[in-house]
């Protein structure tokens, strides 16, 4: 199958437990849960997304038509900036990253040395052979995926407290302040809420903070 990736870049991780690790961020086009119009952010079952994920033409981006192709220029990507001793990371994300990673993308990046972690809204199980799986829940989604290594929840959205992930199988629980117009409340919220319950820990966009992609 081909893949339809809006950007790709190298960056450090700026969320949940892997903050700060040097990644290729491949970023799919499309998402089940918006379809990234403006005029439909209202209506969509995410409403509070802060990325753009619509087409082929950032930085990076384009339609790739095989899995070794997309996969030889994630490593191209790693070797630009990092030097080789290991620690290859990809993080996919998008959009929705599981409506397009597939078996053959995940054989053909680990054929290459990379670690692979996903971003995903979790309405899709994931594909084995993941390393690191975040899950971050939205209302309008059933979540399938109720296992991985984190759960990172945006906060807050009335619909999804807390305490309805608690007893999932996840290594780590974030709260994740939601970006807008309210993000210093919903920070404050956040904090407060780590505060009184120690099972959740804060986690802040911080590439957001210091101006990185
Ligand atoms: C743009 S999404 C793409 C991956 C996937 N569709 C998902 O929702 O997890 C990447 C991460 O950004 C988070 N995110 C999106 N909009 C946000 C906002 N306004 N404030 C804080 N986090 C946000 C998502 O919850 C997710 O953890
Ligand atoms: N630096 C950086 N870290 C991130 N972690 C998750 C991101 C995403 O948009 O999926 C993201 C992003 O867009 N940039
Ligand atoms: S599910 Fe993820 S990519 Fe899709 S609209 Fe929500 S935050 Fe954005
Ligand atoms: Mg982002």
């Amino acid at each position: 199958m081909s893949y339809a990736v809006k950007e790709m870049f190298v960056t450090l991780q700026g969320e949940g437990a892997q903050t700060g690790r040097a990644s290729v961020f491949c970023r799919f086009a499309g998402c089940n849960l918006w379809s990234g119009r403006e005029q439909d952010r209202a209506t969509a079952a995410c409403s509070f997304c802060d990325t753009d994920f619509i087409g082929t033409d950032g930085e990076g981006g384009g339609r790739f038509e095989t899995a070794d192709a997309l996969a030889d220029t994630i490593a191209a990507c790693w070797t630009s900036t990092a030097d080789e001793s290991g620690r290859r990371y990809v993080v996919f994300t998008g959009g929705e990253p599981l409506l397009q990673l597939d078996d053959a993308l995940i054989a053909a990046v680990k054929a290459r040395g990379f670690e692979i972690a996903v971003e995903t809204n979790g309405t899709i199980a994931a594909p084995a052979g993941i390393d690191w799986v975040c899950v971050s829940p939205k209302p309008g989604g059933a979540l399938v995926q109720t296992e991985g290594a984190e759960l990172k929840l945006v906060y807050p959205q009335p619909e999804l407290p807390p305490e309805m992930f608690e007893k999932l199988s996840f290594r780590h629980f974030w709260l994740q302040p939601m970006d807008g117009p309210d993000r210093i409340a919903n920070t404050e919220a956040a904090v407060a809420h780590c505060l009184r319950h120690p099972r959740w820990r804060l986690s802040l966009q911080t590439h957001k903070l210091i101006g990185i992609p």
